[in-house]
C-alpha cells in the first residue's frame, strides 16, 4: 500500500475510532455515526481497483470528519415568508410560500491570486429561500371536522437566493475529453463572473496541465458541506450520485450537465450553459427534492469492523443479492420492527423514487416521479409468482436480515458501489434520510421527469395503429 493510502486509511481509521457505536438495531444511528460510514466505504472504494475512482474515493476519505456531521442542520426546510418570484416560475407566483431553506452562516478568509480582495469578502454561505407550492404550512385541514388536503408534498419547489452563490464546486467524470473541455469552459466562466472554485485533485491537476492560469481552482480540504453554495456535474448518473455520495449532510442545490449515455438525474446540455448558469445564479430556480435512504448494517460482520452504527447514504437504492452464491437468498423482511415476508430469489432492492427508473425498474418496479416521498422493495428474481413490487410512505423503516437459517450470505451495494458481506444473522436498516439532494430543473420537476422516461427510456413507444382496418361493430 502506497504512503499516501495508509496516511489516508489512518485519516480514516481515526475517526472510526473515535465515537464507538451505541446498540439499537431498529434505529438508524444519528449523524454522526453517519459520517462514520461514508469514510468506511470510501476507504473500501479507494482499495478497489479503478484508479481514477480509487484516488477520489481517497480524496473524500480525507475530509470526510465524523464530528463535523454531530453538528449538522436536520431543518433543510424552516417556514418563514416567500417572495414574488419572476417570470422563470410561473406556476409559482399565484401560489403562497410553504418553506424556507436556509444555509448556516460561517466564517472563512482565505487569499487567492487575482480574485483574493474579492474572494477574501466571502465569509458566509449564500442563504436562500425556498418557495413549496401549497395553500398554507399543512397538508391537511381539519376545520369544523372536514378533513381536506390542502397541500402537496410532490408539488414544485422553486428555490431563490437571498444573494448570488459564491461557492461552487464541481465534480466531473473521469477519462473524458468532452467533460474536460466542458469543465475547463465552466471553470473560466464562473471565474470571470468571480466565484471561488473548487474541484477535486485530478481535476485540478487536469487544469494546470493545460494552463497556469487555473491557478485559482482550489481543491477541498475540508468542511466540505458547509461551505459550497453550488454543486455542478459533468458526467452522467454515475457523477450525479457519486457527487451526493460527498456529502453526508446537507447538500447544496445541484446543477448536472449531461454528457453520459442516458442522463435520468443530468437535464442541462452543454450547448448554452452561459445561458443556463446565469440564469441559475441570478434568478429563481424550480427544484427536485430527490429523497435519500440512510442505510445501516448492524451485526457481527458491522462488529468486526469496529463500525456497528454504520449509515451510507444512497440516492437511488441499497441491493442486498447472493452474490456469488449459486443458492437463492433467504431475506427476513421486516417493517417498522415487525416481520412482513421473505425474500427467495435473487434479492433485493430498495430504492428511492429517483432510483425507481434505475436497477429497480429493470426488476419490474414501477417508475415513479423523484418528487413522490416513499420506499419501493422490488425483488430481483423472486422465486414465488406473487412477489409483486411495493411502496412504502417514508416514515417507515426497513429491516431485512439474512437468517441463521440461510444456505450462505448476502451482499449489500449502495447506489451500484462498496459491496459488502451480510453474513448469516447480520441485518441491513434502512429509512428515509433528512438530507434529499435539491437538483436544479431544467423545465420543472414533472417535465424533466417525463422527459427522461420518454427520450431516456423510449417508455411506451409503439407504432400508432392505422386508421384502416375492419369496420366497427355495430352496438
Ligand atoms: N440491471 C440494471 O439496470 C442495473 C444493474 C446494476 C446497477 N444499476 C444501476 O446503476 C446505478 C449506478 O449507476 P452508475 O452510473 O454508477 O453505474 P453504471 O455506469 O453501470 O450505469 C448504470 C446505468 O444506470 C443509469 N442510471 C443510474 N441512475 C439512474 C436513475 N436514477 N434513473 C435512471 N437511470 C439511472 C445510468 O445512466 C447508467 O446508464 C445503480 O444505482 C443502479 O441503479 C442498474
Ligand atoms: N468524480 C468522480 N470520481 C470518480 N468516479 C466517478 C466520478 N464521477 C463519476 N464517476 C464514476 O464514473 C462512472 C461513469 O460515470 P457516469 O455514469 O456519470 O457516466 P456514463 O456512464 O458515461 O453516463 P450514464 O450514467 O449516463 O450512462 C460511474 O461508475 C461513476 O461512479
Amino acid at each position: 500500500m502506497s504512503s499516501s493510502k495508509i496516511n489516508s486509511a489512518k485519516a480514516i481509521q481515526e475517526p472510526l475510532q473515535q465515537n464507538p457505536a451505541q446498540d439499537n438495531d431498529d434505529r438508524l444511528r444519528e449523524s454522526t455515526d453517519a459520517l462514520r460510514t461514508i469514510a468506511e466505504a470510501s476507504k473500501q472504494a479507494a482499495e478497489e481497483k479503478d484508479p481514477p475512482q480509487a484516488d477520489a474515493a481517497e480524496w473524500k476519505g480525507k475530509f470526510e470528519q465524523p464530528d463535523k456531521i454531530s453538528g449538522g442542520k436536520h431543518d433543510v426546510v424552516h417556514c418563514e415568508s416567500a417572495q414574488n418570484l419572476d417570470d422563470q416560475n410561473d406556476s409559482n407566483n399565484q401560489t403562497n410560500e410553504h418553506g424556507m431553506g436556509s444555509n448556516e452562516v460561517l466564517s472563512r478568509g482565505e487569499s487567492d491570486s487575482a480574485h483574493g480582495a474579492i474572494q477574501n469578502q466571502m465569509t458566509e454561505k449564500v442563504l436562500f429561500e425556498l418557495t413549496w407550492s401549497s395553500k398554507g404550512n399543512d397538508i391537511v385541514s381539519c376545520e369544523m371536522g372536514n378533513i381536506k388536503t390542502v397541500g402537496r408534498t410532490s408539488e414544485q419547489i422553486t428555490l431563490t437566493w437571498k444573494s448570488e452563490p459564491q461557492t461552487v464546486l464541481i465534480i466531473t467524470k473521469p477519462n473524458s475529453t468532452h467533460v474536460r473541455d466542458l469543465c475547463e469552459d465552466i471553470v473560466s466562466w464562473l471565474y470571470m463572473h468571480k466565484k471561488k472554485i473548487y474541484v477535486e485533485p485530478r481535476v485540478q491537476e487536469e487544469l494546470l496541465n493545460i494552463s497556469s492560469y487555473f491557478e485559482f481552482v482550489k481543491i477541498w480540504q475540508d468542511d466540505l458541506q458547509e461551505k459550497v453554495d453550488l454543486l455542478i456535474t459533468l458526467g452522467g448518473d454515475g457523477t450525479v450520485l457519486w457527487a451526493a455520495s460527498m456529502f453526508q449532510g446537507p447538500v447544496p442545490p445541484l446543477v448536472s450537465f449531461s454528457l453520459g449515455s442516458l442522463g435520468f438525474m443530468t437535464p442541462f446540455r452543454r450547448d448554452g450553459y452561459k445561458k443556463q448558469l446565469e440564469s441559475i445564479i441570478k434568478r429563481p430556480i424550480r427544484i427536485t427534492l430527490r429523497h435519500r435512504l440512510q442505510c445501516q448494517i448492524v451485526g457481527d460482520s458491522a462488529e468486526e469492523e469496529n463500525a456497528t452504527a454504520k449509515a451510507i447514504f444512497v440516492l437511488n437504492e441499497v441491493t442486498i443479492d447472493r452474490g456469488q452464491s449459486p443458492y437463492l437468498t433467504n431475506l427476513k423482511c421486516y417493517c417498522d420492527g415487525e416481520y412482513v415476508t421473505s425474500v427467495q430469489g435473487d434479492g433485493l432492492i430498495l430504492s428511492t423514487t429517483s432510483g425507481s427508473t434505475a436497477y429497480s425498474v429493470a426488476a419490474g418496479g414501477s417508475m415513479v416521479h423523484p418528487q413522490v416521498p416513499g420506499i419501493l422493495l422490488t425483488p430481483i428474481c423472486p422465486h414465488s409468482l406473487s412477489f409483486r413490487p411495493l411502496m412504502l410512505p417514508e416514515h417507515v423503516t426497513i429491516g431485512v436480515e439474512v437468517p441463521a437459517s440461510s444456505r450462505s450470505s448476502a451482499w449489500v451495494s449502495f447506489d451500484g458501489k462498496g459491496r459488502k458481506e451480510l453474513k448469516t444473522g447480520d441485518k441491513l436498516i434502512c429509512s428515509m434520510a433528512p438530507w434529499p439532494v435539491p437538483t436544479v430543473c431544467l423545465n420543472g420537476s414533472t417535465r424533466d421527469f417525463l422527459c427522461s422516461i420518454l427520450e431516456g427510456l423510449n417508455w411506451n413507444q409503439r407504432k400508432t395503429q392505422s386508421s384502416d382496418g375492419p369496420p366497427q361493430p355495430q352496438p
